[in-house]
């Protein structure tokens, strides 16, 4: 896209034109290489959207520009109309309703999933005052509707260490769920997961949208079919090359060289 749609300007989360992010003619060079490349992009309030390209392409630091890890050193990058995230550091992004989601697993083992999920409450206080303070019913039923959203109700009391991976991958994503988040950043979920695993996660994935939006990085190409239903983004030498539904991607001569090529 070479006009640039968005005109920004301070305030509350303003998705009434669609988009819930806005990144524009973004760049970030690492020791004069560019690992994104005057990218632009533009994520709708509610949309998953699937993001893919060969290693390298830029996909990581993108994510690492969205929650404010990385600065880039021009363009911008907004949350709704008028947010400025490169104006925020990474604790007010993740406050403002920005989470990730890490490739690893990173659940505390020796608790219970019910507690698992207690502790992601926003809270700022400490584990154990958070572990012995009495939950309040809208509380209780937030983590209920979170273990039921995951599906791992029936392992509320089970340690989060005897989990499978995929189970502790699911309890990762409900502890995000936890905080509200607008916009879930979700790194190669299905990475080493069952095949029945990776169909859950899909079915997961797909229920989250709508309530928020989510973007997922992902090499598992047949993952990524059976989860965008919308746009697939494709980035290549940190840029966009192309975006379009997982067949447009897929049949076009562009991709398919720079996959070839990889
Ligand atoms: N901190 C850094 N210092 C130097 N170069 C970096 C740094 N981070 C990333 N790069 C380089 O920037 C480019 C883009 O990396 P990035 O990790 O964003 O790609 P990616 O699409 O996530 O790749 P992969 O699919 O392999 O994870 C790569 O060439 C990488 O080597």
């Amino acid at each position: 896209m070479n006009e640039l749609v968005h005109k920004p300007k301070t305030g509350e989360l303003d998705t009434s034109h669609g988009p819930i992010l806005y990144l524009e003619a973004v760049s970030v060079s690492f020791d004069g290489f560019k690992a994104l490349n005057n990218l632009s992009m533009y994520i709708d309030a509610g949309e998953l959207r699937c993001l893919i390209g060969p290693n390298g392409a830029g996909k990581t630091t993108l994510m690492d520009v969205i929650t404010g890890k990385t600065r880039p050193d021009s363009g911008s990058v907004f949350f709704g109309q008028t947010i400025d995230l490169l104006q925020m550091d990474e604790p007010a992004i993740a406050t403002a309703g920005i989470c990730r989601k890490f490739q690893k697993p990173s659940v505390f083992e020796t608790l219970t999933v019910f507690e698992n999920l207690e502790l992601a409450l926003a809270t700022n206080k400490g584990v154990w005052t958070t572990l012995f303070a009495k939950l309040n019913g809208t509380q209780r039923d937030r983590i209920e509707q979170v273990m039921e959203t995951i599906g791992l109700t029936e392992h509320r009391l089970h340690l989060a260490g005897i989990l499978s991976h995929g189970q502790k991958q699911w309890l990762e994503i409900g502890m995000l769920l936890m905080q509200e988040p607008k916009v879930m950043l979700v790194d190669e979920p299905v990475a080493g997961m069952t095949h029945q695993e990776v169909e859950r996660t899909a079915q997961l994935l797909l229920s989250l949208q709508g309530e928020r939006s989510i973007i997922v990085v992902e090499h598992d190409m047949e993952f990524v079919r059976s989860i965008a239903q919308h746009r697939v983004t494709v980035l290549h030498e940190g840029s966009v090359l192309t975006e379009g539904t997982m067949d447009e991607v897929q049949n076009d001569p562009r991709v398919v060289q720079v996959y070839l090529g990889d």
